[in-house]
């Protein structure tokens, strides 16, 4: 089987995917076996030689089962028969040893194999994670995180059925067709080749059944992906949805996706167990032949009994590795809707790479902090309209520039650019005068620390979320930073103080208690550059003057670039830029620009920064309709 390309989907499986107009790396045809297996087979490395000692094991197993059909036929001929106690000792005996072998090969050959696959799962669960880690932010915009989380735990093991397992089971499985059909036509050849013809029925059949299963799984798949990607949504919203008597509405949401993967799951069901039942049918046709035609055979004295048991064994045994090797087919097509998911996260390509040639920094080192903006032209992938525009502006050591501007101006663009989430269509970034598609990623981020709108939180105590923002902290770090950002009052007067354990949407923390926790790592962080987004937004007036101490003293000494609407800070700033629908429109001091009365006095009439009394009043209070 190939991969099918229709000129909606025009890209090789193991091309990248590239974001184009439509953007949305959805994989619409379907992948071979083939293909799955060899995008996924590399991550074996290491274990091959397991997989070589699974399938060693597989193949003793097979010769232990042959060998104890042989001995049944001995013992039925000489011992059973013939009625002789005495022959019954040396088959015996022989069988038990061989049972034991068995049992031991067993016992190795599926704990090894399960070592093996559980390596493999992980292996490519790590790998899938740490790819999704370097997407850009769009990809996650625009895939449920839900569907995500649900790639990297049940997708990541369906594919362990078509690679790790999947060979062993076919090792196995053909091992033991091979010495079962070779013992039957050791025993008897006419006949073998007799049952043997309705062998070829199996694969017809499962050939038969393979497409449908295939359609059956993808939509299986999908519809898993949707139901942890609706209970993720739900629950991270569930206050909004409370609040507004959403649940029933969330609970038919969930009910829709559920019905779907029911619909999918019975159909996979159906269509596994018709396949087992046909197959039921065709092998009872098989056996009956075997027992009519040894019948005559016995008759005329061409075979005995014992001969006639242990060939009808032999076929016996045969179909279920015959019937497995289908049923694998099976299981891997499965496999293949979950490889298709999987490869739309591998195939999607980050926005921003590491430079192959890179300007040598030291390991470590510390940026001065001239930040800088060459003619700067921005559009995202997918729009038509650019979002920056020939922007170009300096921020030198020390200096506080705040960038304001209308909603949508592209102030949060311009950040995204300067932590290299992508790359400018025209012009350049610049930290020290080096172009910042020239620097190691991890140098550039480490220099620059992003205060975003919402804090980071990781499931962790108040401890480590203050020191995880550098290696070597000590507790008295933690607590100075954390009393610089005016944090420590409050942290000491929680139950477990530092030790209070916070989590991601938990309302221990206020808002503003969160944005000091920000403040206080940054402060650890110590990077030259500080880039501040919304610092204050979401806060209530107080909580927002409480917040403006500890940002002014974190600022000290740093490039500091605060984007926000909020204009507390913009007496303080040295210079302030005004952006609108992606241009630089103004440039200035507070001063300055508000007696050129253009945008950004505007801006300062509309939402005068009442809170910290430092930024001088509107020229005219008429301007202020509700003052
Ligand atoms: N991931 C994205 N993909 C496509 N367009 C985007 C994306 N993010 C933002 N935009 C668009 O880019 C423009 C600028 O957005 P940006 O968030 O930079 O503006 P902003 O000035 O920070 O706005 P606000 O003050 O409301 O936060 C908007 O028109 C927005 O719709």
């Amino acid at each position: 089987m190939s991969l099918r390309s229709s000129p909606r989907h025009a890209a090789r499986p193991d091309e990248p995917t590239q974001y184009s107009a439509t953007d949305v790396p959805i994989r619409t045809d379907p992948i071979s076996i083939a293909v799955s297996f060899r995008r996924f087979w590399p991550l074996t490395r290491g274990d091959r030689r397991w997989i070589v000692l699974i399938c060693l094991f597989a193949v003793m197993a097979a010769i232990a089962e042959t060998v104890t059909i042989l001995l049944f036929a001995e013992l039925t001929d000489k011992a059973l028969q013939a009625g002789s106690v005495s022959a019954f000792w040396k088959p015996a005996g022989q069988w038990f040893a061989v049972a034991v072998l068995g049992a031991v090969v067993g016992y190795l050959g599926s704990s090894l194999a399960a070592w093996t696959a559980e390596r493999f799962v992980l292996r490519l669960r790590a790998r899938v994670f740490s790819h999704l880690q370097t997407l850009p932010p769009h990809f996650f915009q625009r895939n449920r995180r839900g569907d995500l989380v649900e790639r990297l735990t049940g997708d990541v093991e369906a594919i362990e059925q078509l690679v790790v397992s999947g060979i062993v089971g076919v090792a196995s499985a053909l091992f033991s067709t091979i010495f079962f059909s070779a013992a039957a036509l050791w025993l008897r050849w006419d006949l073998a080749l007799a049952t043997f013809v309705l062998v070829p029925l199996f694969f017809v059949m499962t050939r038969m059944f393979t497409a449908r299963l295939r359609e059956v799984s993808r939509r299986g798949r999908a519809a898993d992906g949707a139901i942890t990607a609706v209970v993720e949504e739900t629950l991270v919203n569930v206050v909004l949805t409370q609040a507004y008597n959403r649940q029933r509405d969330e609970e038919e949401r969930l009910q829709d996706k559920a019905r779907k993967r029911l619909k999918a799951a019975v159909s996979g069901v159906r269509l596994t167990a018709l396949y087992a039942q046909t197959v039921e049918v065709l092998e009872t046709l098989c056996i009956l032949t075997i027992i009519g035609l040894g019948a005559w055979e016995i008759a005329a004295g061409r075979m005995t009994l014992g001969q006639l048991l242990a060939f009808a064994a032999f076929i016996g045994y045969l179909y279920p590795p015959v019937r497995q090797l289908g049923q694998l087919g099976l299981t891997a097509t499965a496999a293949t809707a979950a490889a298709e998911r999987l490869l739309e996260i591998l195939d999607s390509r980050p926005a921003v790479t590491d430079p192959a040639d890179s300007v040598p920094v030291p390991v470590r080192s510390r940026a001065l902090g001239t930040v800088e903006a060459r003619q700067v032209s921005f559009r995202y992938p997918g729009n038509s309209e650019p979002v920056l525009r020939d922007l170009s502006f300096t921020a030198s050591p020390g200096e506080l520039l705040v960038i304001t501007g209308p909603s949508g101006a592209g102030k949060s663009t311009l950040a995204s650019l300067l932590l290299r989430f992508y790359d400018p269509d025209s012009g350049s970034i610049r930290l020290d005068g080096v172009s910042v598609d020239q620097l190691p990623l991890t140098h550039l981020r480490r220099n620059i620390t992003l205060l975003p709108q919402d804090t980071l939180v990781l499931h962790d105590t108040i401890e480590e979320n203050i020191g995880c923002g550098r290696d070597d902290t000590t507790h008295r770090d933690v607590v100075d930073a954390a009393r610089a950002a005016d944090a420590d009052e409050f942290i000491r007067a929680l139950p477990d103080g530092y030790r209070t354990v916070i989590s991601p949407g938990t309302a221990r923390l206020s808002g503003g208690q969160l944005q000091r926790v920000a403040i206080a790592r940054a402060m650890l962080r110590d990077a030259p550059v500080l880039l501040l987004d919304e610092p204050t937004t979401g806060l209530d007036t107080v909580a927002a003057q409480r917040i403006l101490g500890p940002l002014r003293r974190l600022a000290e000494g740093r490039t500091t670039i605060v984007i926000t609407h909020d204009l507390a800070l913009a007496a303080d700033a040295d210079r302030i830029l005004v952006l609108d629908e992606g241009r630089l429109v103004e440039s200035g001091t507070h001063t300055q620009l508000l007696d050129r009365s253009g945008l950004y006095a505007t801006l300062f009439t509309a939402h005068p920064p009442a809170r910290n009394g430092v930024a001088r009043p509107p020229a005219t209070p008429s301007e202020v309709p509700w003052q």
